[in-house]
């Protein structure tokens, strides 16, 4: 049983048929199994393409509030989230009254606005709000989702081979595949305050989805909850992700991988950025116990349900723009 979120090096490998993709894929199986957490190494993003991302955000956060504000969240979930409008209201690792010090702008895939879905009205799909007065910002963006994306789902067929199954056999659900770039900012919080007060830069919370890959600065302040332990630190480690485990993919595996709580504090006195990429299926696609993750002592614990039904189910109770906008519309 892992104690410490062990570092998984993929050292540059991007062939799901290797012999180096069978090592990591069992080394994966390990960490998503036990503590839902790895850090990862040997990836593909190039550092400069990283470093200015960080640069973009910062440089983003750095912007006065009228202009954060004039790309407010919209109803598509793209925009700017002011500090303190986020509380994790579904957690069920506490009960959290205090939102979020966090800001931060939400970025998801992309569409032409031709999309047949766009153009149906399906949830979640819309323009992004882009900050036209940091021209390098939207370029800087869209080269790291890139290349993150080519990590993610790398990281897809990882876990396939993982859990038995041919590496490719879970591509077809991300076709369409729905993706979050949240562009983070926490300010520095007082030293000792912070956990009396109950006012966290990120509560404790799980995610929704399949896999998130956290790319944060030096700052530290990540921690994380390993069932039945107690918080352990996620500290920065230079040039990799933090992976970890979303409720979906938990529910996908009938409960073999784990969604863990985790939580951000920032007592770096300075502040602090990260960069969590969220890579989620299609919003159709039908999220079902995988077939060599039950058998006859671990019958399936979940019905089968759409992706997209259950993201808007946990976006609508945690998000005040939401919350407010179902009132308006009620
Ligand atoms: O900022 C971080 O380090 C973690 C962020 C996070 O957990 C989230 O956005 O879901
Ligand atoms: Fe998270």
């Amino acid at each position: 049983m892992l104690t410490s979120i062990p570092l998984i090096d993929l050292g540059g490998n991007v062939d799901p048929q290797s012999a180096a993709a069978r090592a990591s894929a069992a080394e994966l199986h390990d960490a998503l199994s036990t503590l839902g957490f790895a850090y990862i190494g040997g990836h593909t993003v190039s550092p400069a393409t990283r470093a200015a991302a960080f640069a973009a955000s910062r440089r983003f956060h750095e912007s006065p509030l009228e202009r954060k504000q004039s790309l407010a969240i919209n109803a598509a979930h793209r925009g700017y989230m002011g500090m303190a409008t986020s509380t994790i209201v579904t957690s069920s690792v506490a009960k959290v009254t205090k939102p979020n010090m966090s800001e931060s702008l939400m970025l998801m895939h992309e569409l032409p606005p031709d999309d047949p879905g766009l153009l149906a009205g399906l949830p979640m799909q819309g323009p992004n709000q882009w900050p036209t007065w940091l021209p390098d910002f939207k370029p800087a963006m869209e080269q790291y989702v890139r290349e993150v994306d080519v990590l993610g789902r790398y990281i897809v067929r990882l876990i396939a081979i993982s859990l038995g199954l041919p590496a490719t056999s879970l591509d077809h659900h991300f076709d369409h595949p729905t993706t979050f770039l949240r562009a983070l900012h926490y300010p520095p919080q007082p030293p000792q305050s912070a956990l009396e007060s109950d006012q966290m830069g990120s509560a404790p919370h799980t995610d929704y989805g399949i896999i998130t890959l956290l790319a944060q600065d030096d700052s530290g302040g990540l921690q994380v909850r390993p069932r039945g332990g107690d918080w352990i630190e996620a500290p920065p480690i230079a040039n990799t992700y933090v992976l970890n485990v979303g409720d979906m993919l938990a529910r996908w595996t009938n409960g073999r991988f784990v969604s863990t709580p985790h939580r951000v504090i920032n007592r770096s006195g300075g502040d602090r950025y990260s960069l969590p990429y969220f890579l989620d299926p299609s919003m159709d696609a039908l999220i079902e116990c995988l077939p060599t993750c039950t058998d006859a002592e671990h019958p399936p614990l979940y019905p089968p349900v759409p992706y997209g039904e259950y993201l808007m189910e946990r976006l609508n109770k945690n998000y005040d723009y939401r919350r407010d906008t179902s009132k308006a519309s009620a």
